[in-house]
Formats: C-alpha cells, structure tokens, sequence
C-alpha cells in the first residue's frame, strides 16, 4: 500500500456565489512534509481560498484536504474552527495583548501544568526567531515588523506540525522581511515543520520556498523547484508573475535578432547585454535606473523598449548607441 501522504487534497474546491464564479476549482494536492511549499498566484486566482479549506476555515465544495490520511473538519464541524495541528499567521494577525510584554505574549499560550517547559519552549522559540532584544518589549512599542516576528513566534512555541503563512510579510519592510524569512528557513531545516505559504512575491517565494506552485484563475497551472519554473517556466502566465520580463511578439523579436516561432517571446532583463555600438544607432538608452549595485537600462527601438540589467554602472548614459546581445530567450 502507498504511503499516506502527509498534507493533502482531493478534488478540493469551492466556488463562490455570484457573477464571477470565482474561487478554486477542483484541485488534487500533496505538500511534502519538513518543506517550505508556496503557492503564487495573481490577485484572486484563489490561493487563500485553498489555504482556508486546507486550514479547515472554509467548506468546500467538493472533495477535502486530509491531515496524515484524515479529512480537515470544517468550520461546521469544529467549535474553534481551523485544524489542531496547524497554525495559521496572516498580515492581519492581531490577538496579542499589545500592553504585554513579547515573552508573555508567546508564553501565555502554552499550560501552566509544567512551569519548566513553558520558560523552556518560550526561550526556544525567542532563540530560534532572534527575538532575545525584543523579549522585554511591550508589543504596543513594536514595529510592524517585529510584531510579524511576535505573531510568528506564537504560532510556533505551541509546536504546530504545519505552518500556514498568508502573505505574512506584506506589511514589513524588506530587511525585516529577509531576516525573517530566513529566519523560518532555518527553523525548517532544524525542526523539520512543515510550511505552507501564499504570496505573490516573486522574490519572497523564490528564496525561502523548496516547492512552487502556479495557481490561475482557480487552477494549478504548474509546480516545481522554483529554480526550475524561473528558467525554464512552461507558461507566460508564470514568466510574468516571477520575473519583470519583456514580452514581445515574433514582429518585434526580429529587432533583437531573434527568429522565433511561436507567438511571444520572453526575454528576462538578466539574458539581455549592451555593447557600445558605433555603427548604427537603431538602439538607444533611454533611461537609467540606479538600483545599487546594478542598473535597470531602458533601451529602445522604434516603439520597442526593452529593459536590461547592467552590472556595469556608470558604462553608459541616456541617448547612447547600443547594441543588443541575448543570451537566452522563451517562447509562447
Ligand atoms: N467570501 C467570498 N465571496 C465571494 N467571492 C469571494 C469570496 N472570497 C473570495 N472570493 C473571490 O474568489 C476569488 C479567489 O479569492 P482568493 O482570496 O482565494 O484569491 P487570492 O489568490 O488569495 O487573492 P489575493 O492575492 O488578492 O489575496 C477572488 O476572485 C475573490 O474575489
């Protein structure tokens, strides 16, 4: 007999009422456990809609998601809906005493049967988030970012088995952001919790998650290593979602010296180069972009614009000549 799997879904949908018949369509699911799986998606493909059923916090349609081979009980079912072993943070996670300190707001959650576990689990869990310098703090004197990291925190010290994360970070600034989500990567690594996450963060997804899946419009469109659908994605739908691509049609490919078959070409701004060129001035630099340590350069033909990353700063200026080398293209 196969394995039970240890997180998933069958035939799991939920459609909602009305115009649109939005939601998620009938969807088989396996989340592999000890990863960091993320789902993607654009705005409304439906991927609260399926962390909500998983969690156990909406009734789905058709089919169920299974917890190590048993059904997720709806909110009907349950008096506290949601399912025991998992615990879910989203941006609006807010339940804390905001007058009490960080420490007691991570160690009220756990029984005061056992005194010494309690001060033992809650120092762990401060370690393990670097939250020691915050520890003393009232929440109220906080910064958003490090009530993520408290929100976060108690959802850990009662050792859930699946962390379910709904776009968490949307509010944090992005050093806060980097340092937390490697942050739950290591506690991944060292505890072996499983994670389940929904953004639509490309950069977010791509460093923390082991396993990436595509939703649109109601629909898993694909899923593998982020590093794999980043290079070599199977749909324009996840190019665009993943990368600040140029998209052009074959028309215009033929401007960059690219016969293409099919209809689009997608050129990542990383695949391009520029060269001076004294030649010909059918590419110009439009515009440059100073992102730190590269250049966002615009350059353009025509009505064609095409945007390049130049690790070269300051080799070029507004209105020179260039000449374009791609190093690697898509077709759709
Ligand atoms: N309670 C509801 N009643 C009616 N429609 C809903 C309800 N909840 C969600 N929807 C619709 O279902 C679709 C999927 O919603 P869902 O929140 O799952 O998408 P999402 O991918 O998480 O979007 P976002 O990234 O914007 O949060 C959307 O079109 C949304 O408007």
């Amino acid at each position: 007999m196969a394995d039970t799997p240890f997180l998933n879904t069958q035939g799991i949908s939920k459609i909602y009422k009305g115009a649109t018949a939005a939601g998620l369509k009938p969807t088989d699911l396996e989340i592999a456990k000890g990863k960091i799986t993320a789902i993607i998606g654009a705005s409304g493909s439906g991927k609260t809609t399926l962390l909500h059923m998983i969690f156990g916090l909406i009734t789905p349609d058709t089919g169920a998601a299974y917890f190590k081979g048993e059904r997720v009980w709806g909110p009907t079912e349950k008096l506290i809906p949601g399912h025991d072993a998992m615990k879910m943070v989203t941006q609006q996670t807010d339940d804390m005493n905001i007058f009490a300190k960080v420490y007691e707001n991570i160690s009220v959650l756990l029984p005061n049967t056992d005194i010494d576990a309690k001060h033992r689990k809650t120092g762990e869990v401060i370690e393990q988030l670097n939250m020691k310098r915050i520890a003393d703090k009232r929440v109220a004197d906080l910064s958003g970012g490090e009530r993520q990291r408290v929100a976060i925190a108690r959802a850990l010290v009662t050792q859930p088995q699946v962390l379910l994360l709904d776009e968490p970070f949307n509010q944090v600034d992005t050093s806060f952001r980097e340092g937390l989500q490697q942050d739950i990567r290591k506690v991944v690594r060292e505890t072996g919790l499983t994670v389940l996450m929904v953004s639509h963060d490309p950069a977010e997804v791509l460093s923390m998650a082991d396993d990436l899946i595509v939703l649109r419009d109601g629909e898993i469109l694909e899923r593998g290593h982020p590093k794999d659908l980043y290079n070599d994605p199977q749909h324009l739908y996840t190019a665009r979602l993943l990368t600040n691509c140029n998209i052009l049609t074959k028309e215009e490919a033929i401007l960059c010296g690219i016969t293409a078959a099919k209809d689009n070409v997608v050129i990542y701004p990383d695949w391009v180069s520029v060269t001076e060129c004294y030649t010909d001035k059918q590419w110009q630099v439009k515009q440059i972009l100073f992102k730190g340590f590269y250049e966002e350069l615009l350059v353009q033909n025509g009505n064609l614009s095409i945007r390049i990353m130049n690790a070269h700063l300051d080799r070029f200026k507004e209105g020179d000549a260039v000449q374009l080398k791609v190093r690697k293209y898509l077709e759709y």
